[in-house]
C-alpha cells in the first residue's frame, strides 16, 4: 500500500522554499487540505507555486518562486492578505512568523475549532521579537500580524509544552530574520512534545544550507541565511501509514508499505517499535516495511510524548486488545484537531469500551465492543481510528469520513482497496 507524502515535510519544504533566495522544486508533495491551505497562504504572501511535469500517482511536483524580499514583495501581494488556516496546525503556527517579515497587515482565521487551538507562544514569541500582533487578548485565532518588513532576531523564551509547532514556527521564519534566533523552552516542568518534529525542522533547515542547531531539548539556534533553492523529495507520510499497518494488526493479516525511509525524523517511524509491543511482527527490508498482526493483540503501556499524532490509531488498537493498556505523555492532544483524549474516550465507550482519561493520557481496558456511530469531530485521525475498529466490530458507522482529506484525501478508496483486495 503506497502512502502519499508527509504533511509535515511538505509544509516545511513549502515554507522554506518560499523564504529561499532562488526557485525550488519540491518533489512528491502531499496534496491534501493542509498542504493546499499552506500553498494558498504562501501564494497570498507573494510566493509563486505551480505544478510541474507529468503528475505521478499522487500528483505533480511543485516549483516554488520565493516571496520577494524588500519593496518588490509588495507588488506580488494583495493589499490586505487574509489567510485561511482551516484546521491545520502547521498553517496557523508556521505562517504568522513568515507574514511578520512583510511590510503589511495579514489576518489569520480558520475553521470553528481552529479558534480554540493554542497560539499564545507564537504570538508572544513574535511580540518579543518586536512584531505587532493583534489577537484581542485571546491567545488564539483570529489574529492580525502587522509586519514592518523585518524581524530583528534575538533570544526568545516560550512555553512550548502545548505544541512542538511553536518551536518549529519561529525557527523556520528565522532564516530571514536580521540576526540569529535563540529559542528557549521554559515551563513549569513539562517538556516539548513531539520532539522528532523539532528535529525534523532542524534537519530540513540544515538540508537547505541553514546553520540551525539543537543545543538541548529546550534550546535551539538559527542563523539567518540566504538560502539557495531547494530540490527535495518528500518521504511518504509514516503517520498516515499507521491505519493501514493497524489493519494488519487487528485482523492478523499482513500489510506492506513501500518507500519506508531508512533514515527519517518522522514520528511515524515509531511504528517499528510500537507494533511489536502489541504482539505484531515488523520487518524492514529493501525499503519495504511489512507488518503482520498477531492472533490476539496484547495490551500496551506506551509513552507517546514523542509521537502524539499516532495516539488515535494506537488507541483504536488498544480498544481491540485482550489486555489493559495505558497511553502516557499526551496531555497536549487536548489542543489538537479536537480534544483527542475526550473524543477517544467518548467514542470508544459509546461502542461499549472501557476508556478513562488520565491527566496525560488514556487507560483502555478490554471490553466487548458493539456497533454504533463513531464521530470524527472533524479530526482525520479520529475518522481513521473508527475505521480500524470497524474492521473487527460489526455495524460501526463513521460520521464524516471525508475529514480524512485533511492529510489523506484518498483514504476511503485506499481503505476499500485494502479491505477488499489486501495489500
Ligand atoms: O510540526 C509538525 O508538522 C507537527 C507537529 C506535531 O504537533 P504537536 O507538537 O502539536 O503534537 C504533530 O502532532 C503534528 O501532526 C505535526
Ligand atoms: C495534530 C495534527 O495536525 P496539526 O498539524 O493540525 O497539528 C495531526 O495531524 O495529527
Amino acid at each position: 500500500m503506497a502512502i502519499p507524502g508527509s504533511k509535515s515535510l511538505t509544509n516545511r519544504y513549502l515554507v522554506l522554499a518560499a523564504l529561499a533566495s532562488e526557485a525550488s522544486v519540491v518533489r512528491k508533495p502531499l496534496y491534501s487540505r493542509d498542504s493546499q491551505l499552506m500553498i494558498a497562504a504562501l501564494r497570498q504572501l507573494g510566493a509563486v507555486i505551480e505544478p510541474i511535469g507529468a503528475p505521478g500517482p499522487f500528483g505533480a511536483d511543485l516549483s516554488i518562486t520565493p516571496i520577494p524580499e524588500g519593496p518588490a514583495a509588495d507588488a506580488r501581494r494583495p493589499e490586505l492578505c487574509h489567510i485561511d488556516c482551516g484546521l491545520a496546525g502547521t498553517v496557523m503556527r508556521f505562517v504568522p512568523p513568515v507574514a511578520a517579515l512583510l511590510n503589511a497587515d495579514t489576518t489569520f482565521d480558520g475553521d470553528p475549532h481552529a479558534r480554540v487551538r493554542p497560539m499564545g507562544p507564537v504570538i508572544h514569541g513574535l511580540r518579543d521579537l518586536g512584531v505587532t500582533v493583534h489577537d484581542e487578548g485571546s491567545g488564539t485565532l483570529p489574529l492580525t500580524v502587522s509586519g514592518t518588513g523585518s524581524v530583528r532576531g534575538g533570544t526568545v523564551r516560550i512555553d512550548a509544552s502545548g505544541s512542538s509547532q511553536f518551536v518549529s514556527a519561529l525557527m523556520l521564519a528565522a532564516v530571514r530574520f536580521d540576526g540569529p534566533l535563540v529559542l528557549k523552552h521554559e515551563s513549569d516542568g513539562a517538556g516539548v512534545p513531539s520532539l522528532p518534529h523539532v528535529a525534523m525542522t532542524v534537519e530540513v533547515l540544515r538540508e537547505a544550507g541553514v546553520n540551525a542547531t539543537r543545543i538541548s531539548d529546550t534550546e535551539w539556534r538559527v542563523e539567518p541565511t540566504r538560502m539557495p533553492g531547494l530540490d527535495v523529495t518528500v518521504e511518504p507520510d509514516l503517520s498516515n501509514a499507521g491505519p493501514f499497518l493497524a489493519a494488519a494488526m487487528v485482523t492478523g493479516g499482513t500489510v506492506s508499505i513501500p518507500d519506508w525511509p531508512s533514515h527519517t525524523t518522522q514520528g511515524g517511524d515509531h511504528w517499528r517499535s510500537i507494533l511489536p509491543q502489541f504482539g505484531g511482527t515488523v520487518d524492514l527490508a529493501g525499503g519495504v516495511l511489512t507488518a503482520t498482526g498477531p492472533a490476539q493483540l496484547s495490551g500496551v503501556d506506551l509513552d507517546l510524548s514523542e509521537a502524539g499524532e499516532l495516539a488515535p490509531t494506537v488507541a483504536a488498537m488498544c480498544a481491540l486488545a485482550t489486555g489493559p493498556s495505558q497511553l502516557r505523555g499526551i496531555a497536549h492532544l487536548r489542543g489538537h484537531e479536537t480534544d483527542r483524549l475526550a473524543a477517544l474516550r467518548t467514542e470508544i465507550n459509546q461502542l461499549g469500551g472501557n476508556v478513562a482519561e488520565t491527566a496525560d493520557g488514556l487507560i483502555i481496558d478490554p471490553a466487548p465492543l458493539h456497533g454504533g456511530l463513531f464521530h470524527s469531530y472533524d479530526d482525520h485521525r479520529m475518522a481513521t481510528a473508527g475505521a480500524i475498529i470497524g474492521l473487527r466490530v460489526a455495524d460501526v458507522s463513521l460520521e464524516n469520513i471525508g475529514t480524512t482529506a485533511k492529510t489523506l484525501p484518498d483514504f476511503s478508496r485506499m481503505w476499500t482497496t485494502l479491505v477488499n483486495h489486501g495489500a
